[in-house]
């Protein structure tokens, strides 16, 4: 059974002041395995949110189905755990505070909970920063303090909207390094939205490509890289280029790949 299937869903919002209907997103279905990484990726305004938004049970769908674990999504539910582009930590409590709290809410006992979080801790390489605040962490720390939050209750669907999107460049490479370390290592099933084309496919079993809106998807692409991943490495390999290329093409912004021969 996949993890999260997506089918024939489609979204329209009325617009605030005329009322007018906006057709956000057409008719858009591919489905997630369990332990599979796959990010979303289309043109500027094209629902790659609006569809997480609705993963996320944040928002109702139009028409259409979302299924998480074979159950249909009608709200937010611990089955899903989303990590926010601006880390949504709890600011008053400590790195063991935030990465437990889910479990606390779950009724974990203390003693399992705490060896789940120094777990999940040394996994994001926080160990040693348990009594630090948020606030006494650096932006990247701070993300990685986002994905411990999410990974140590073991969602059915890991959900990211642009996690590194305001993160400086240097930063963000270290962060997409790591958390391809992380993904490896515990194999959670992500839905990943961005922006950012290399970051898609280095990071993914598979990249949705969506067209613009009202939006549909464009072509889904198998990213037949093999893992262990580093940035190095990857990119020196001829398909990492083959991917990026087709890419660019589908979303218009690339010059037509040239055909073999
Ligand atoms: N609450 C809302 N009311 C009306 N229209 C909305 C609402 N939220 C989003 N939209 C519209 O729906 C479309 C899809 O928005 P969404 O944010 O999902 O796209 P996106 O692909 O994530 O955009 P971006 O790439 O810019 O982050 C846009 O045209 C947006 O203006």
């Amino acid at each position: 059974m996949n993890a999260l299937e997506i089918h024939k869903l489609s979204k329209e919002y009325a617009d605030r002041y005329t009322g007018e209907t906006i057709p956000a997103i057409g008719e858009v279905t591919f489905s997630i395995g369990a332990g599979e990484f796959v990010s979303v990726l289309g043109p500027s305004g094209c629902g790659k949110t609006t569809v997480l938004n609705i993963v996320a049970g944040f928002i109702e769908h139009t028409g259409g189905e979302v299924l998480v674990g074979g159950n249909a999504v009608h709200g937010p539910g611990p089955d899903r755990g989303v990590v926010f582009q601006s880390h949504a930590l709890f600011p008053w409590k400590t790195v063991l505070g935030n990465v437990t709290f889910g479990l606390r809410m779950k009724g974990v006992a203390r003693a399992q909970r705490e060896e789940a979080a120094a777990d999940i801790l040394e996994l994001v390489g926080l160990s040693g920063f348990e009594r630090k605040y948020p606030h006494e962490l650096s932006g990247g720390m701070q993300q990685r303090l986002g994905v411990a939050r999410v990974l140590v209750n073991e969602p059915e669907v890991m959900l990211m909207d642009e996690p590194f999107a305001s993160i400086d460049a240097q930063t963000r490479r270290k962060l997409q390094q790591d958390l391809t370390g992380i993904f490896e290592k515990r194999r959670p099933t992500v839905f990943f939205v961005t922006h950012d084309i290399d970051e898609a496919v280095f990071l993914s079993d598979r990249v949705v490509v969506l067209s613009s809106r009202p939006s549909t998807v464009a072509e889904i692409i198998d990213v037949e890289l093999p893992r262990p991943r580093n940035w190095r490495d990857t990119v020196e390999d001829p398909r990492f280029r083959d991917y990026t290329h087709r890419i660019e093409e589908l979303l218009g912004g690339g010059e037509p790949v040239a055909e073999a021969g």
